[in-house]
């Protein structure tokens, strides 16, 4: 049996991914061994210049992801690990996403206190274009601190510079264990998180074919569905998590349920839109709900946000 070589960025938020993919795989392929590999991406480097900067330097995406692929596709490990929600919707040449395990928690949350709590002039840590105007139109004046970096960073950012509070992806505080620090979980029904928020893609090449069979052990249907209808409607607005698009997939009795939502980063301007679908083609109910958005005029808050 060969012994698999799996990779992720540096950061504990990744290293704890890879800790869950591999405990899937043990328990279903007892016969095969794997090492961890570290792979420093330009985003666990450069921390003077913006992520922003950075995500356009790389054609829009894929900061983080870029150089653990690159250490997939040129044989340094065999099966690379991700956030889902920051792979790039177009598909790198030579890779494949062979599992997306379930998903466990799809919700941002806030850290240090509630929306109820929030008056005028409160300040709260995000960045992200979509926190930002989903937090001003759900909270008028509360005012938006950029933060960056990776989760314990972010929560002490929000100590240090004595903010009100701070918006993360509860799945990240879950995994590094921080979850005691969530004072509120925002209803995803009205705040929709990122386009595949939580969930793991396991990649591996496209001609590895016996290694895709393997890996398959750990997917999870639902997580499938739900997060490629969610990423197709990003594929058609042009997303990526400097564009404000929330959205949120479920599997119903009646099939495959998407609502999405963009928000302007002033919060002035919001626009929803919803659909159901066949769960087996997810990419439809996707696509039929980023039609139903422009329809609206989501284009011209798009414009406006980035
Ligand atoms: N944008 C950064 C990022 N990428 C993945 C996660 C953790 C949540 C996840 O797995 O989707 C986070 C942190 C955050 O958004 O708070």
């Amino acid at each position: 049996m060969p012994t698999w070589r799996i990779g992720s960025r540096g950061s504990r938020l990744a290293q704890t991914m890879v800790t869950e993919v591999l405990d899937h795989l043990n328990a279903a392929h007892p016969e095969h061994t794997w090492v961890r590999r570290t792979i420093m991406s330009a985003g666990d480097q450069d921390r003077t210049s913006s992520l922003r900067d950075l995500a356009s330097a790389s054609s829009g995406a894929g900061v983080f992801a870029g150089a653990v692929e690159q250490a997939l596709l040129a044989g340094e490990i065999d099966v690379a690990v991700h956030s889902l929600k920051d792979l790039p919707t177009a598909t790198t040449p030579g890779t494949m996403v062979a599992a997306i395990p379930r998903r466990h928690e799809v919700r941002d949350a806030l850290c240090g206190t509630t929306l109820d709590a929030l008056s005028p002039g409160h300040r709260v840590g995000t960045g992200a274009p979509r926190r930002v105007g989903q937090l001003h139109h759900a909270c008028p004046g509360v005012v938006a601190v950029p933060i960056r970096g990776n989760v314990p960073p972010r929560l002490r950012q929000m100590r240090e510079k004595g903010l009100s509070g701070v918006v993360l992806a509860a799945a990240g505080l879950h995994r590094l264990g921080l979850q005691e620090n969530i004072t509120e979980y925002l209803d995803p029904a009205w705040w929709p998180p990122s386009p595949a928020q939580g969930a793991i893609a396991v990649q591996v090449r496209t001609d590895d074919t016996a290694l895709a069979r393997v890996v398959a052990a750990v997917h999870d249907e639902e997580a499938a569905a739900t997060t490629r209808a969610e990423r197709a409607l990003m594929k058609i607005l042009g997303g990526g998590c400097h564009v404000p698009i929330g959205a949120y997939a479920t599997t119903r009795a009646g099939g495959l349920h998407l609502l999405a939502q963009v928000t302007s980063t002033d919060g002035s301007t919001t626009i929803r839109a919803e659909a159901t679908g066949v769960t087996d083609q997810p990419e439809m109910v996707g696509e039929h709900v980023a039609q139903r958005l422009l329809d609206e005029g989501v284009e011209a808050v798009l414009a406006s946000s980035v």
